[in-house]
């Protein structure tokens, strides 16, 4: 069969996506808006977006970020703490403005300090966003020190994420950035409210490639990179057509200096090359077909919003990316830094 040279796909949008804010937010976000439509806006921010105050605030602080001419659209959320009142959620779908609510369980990843320490006491939050049909959006890790960290995405599922999915069979629930074959399957067999993203980091490349023959900084990431069996399962989910596993790239910045620690920061930056990095992942299972389905159709059907009507043209052009971008003041590395990528957008 001859190789695919084209493809023309509806504007895909990001369902997991930082932004970060300040002196950075420009330089970020010209990645995403050069090709996305709209993202789902992660609120881990310093401090964390918890309000809808905050949400509405920090959008106008990206409308304001966006290069000229853009018509991207941030999907903002809100962060849950244990202070979250149900009201508060009543306030944020009536603005309109806030599609979902994030679970990060406290302390389980970057920025996860003010996150939810009593999922328990949460379940009347969880009743008003299921009356509300905003979705509840989950960083799947438990976060007990005992549990060794290539472990802690399997332990939430039975632990917490069964629990919340049976007793609120009306709220929809997307599993975040799932690395493990135990997730596929448990998003697979799961209800039409249960849906998952896949990042292309988690892809592309499994822990080998981030710690066998020297350890690599920038292929640190929350969840942690699984073996190479967890990362099948990813690519079969990702590229079978399934219309619940849909694009998220948590493409997540970091400054250099963050990452290249004694303590290095979770987070790789993959914006600048995202939608053609999981086409090299549809082209290599032999699946470039569905690659319109899970970037720019799933999400949007999941969410209940209309699919977007424009579309992208993607060539098979290799180019080499950069060793780094700007980022504010400092530089952030990218996925696939110095290295080449198959595939490129053109006009
Ligand atoms: N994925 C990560 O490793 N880091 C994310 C947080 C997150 O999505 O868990 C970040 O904000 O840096
Ligand atoms: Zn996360
Ligand atoms: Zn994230």
């Amino acid at each position: 069969m001859a190789e695919v040279m084209e493809l023309r796909i509806n504007r895909p949008d990001d369902w997991h996506l930082h932004l970060r804010d300040g002196d950075v937010l420009a330089d970020v976000l010209a990645h995403t808006a050069r090709c996305f439509g709209r993202a789902i806006v992660m609120p881990n921010l310093k401090p964390p977006v918890v309000d809808t105050a905050g949400a509405l605030a920090y959008r106008t602080r990206i409308l304001d970020a966006l290069p000229p001419g853009s018509d991207f659209q941030p999907l903002m959320t809100l962060y849950l703490t244990d202070e979250t009142s149900p009201a508060e959620i009543g306030t944020a779908k009536a603005s309109g403005q806030v599609f979902a609510c994030k679970l990060y369980p406290a302390g389980a990843t970057t920025n996860s300090e003010n996150g939810v320490t009593d999922l328990l006491g949460r379940y009347p939050v969880f009743e008003a966003m299921q009356r509300a049909a905003l979705p509840l959006l989950v960083h799947g890790e438990v976060t007990d020190d005992q549990v060794d960290i290539f472990d802690r995405e399997q332990r939430f599922i039975e632990e917490r994420l069964e629990p919340i999915v049976r007793a609120f069979p009306g709220l929809k629930v997307v599993f975040e950035h799932v690395t493990t074959a135990e997730a596929v399957d448990f998003v697979r067999d799961g209800p039409p409210t249960l849906a998952a993203t896949i990042t292309p980091h988690h892809l592309l490349y499994n822990r080998n490639a981030m710690l066998a023959g020297g350890i690599r900084p920038h292929l640190y990431c929350l969840p942690i990179l699984k073996r190479e069996r967890h990362r099948l399962a990813l690519v079969s989910a990702a590229t079978g057509g399934h219309p619940r596993f849909f694009l998220g790239t948590d493409s997540a910045p970091h400054a250099i200096e963050g990452k290249e620690s004694a303590c290095g920061c979770a987070g790789a930056f993959s914006a600048h090359a995202a939608i053609e990095l999981y086409a090299e992942v549809f082209e290599q299972a032999g699946a470039l077909a569905r690659l319109e389905g899970f970037a720019s159709h799933h999400g949007a059907d999941f969410y209940g919003l209309p699919r977007n009507a424009e579309t992208i043209r993607l060539s098979r052009e290799p180019w080499t990316v950069p060793a780094s971008y700007s980022f504010g003041a400092s530089r952030v590395v990218p996925l696939r830094a110095g290295e080449a990528v198959a595939w490129r957008v053109v006009a």
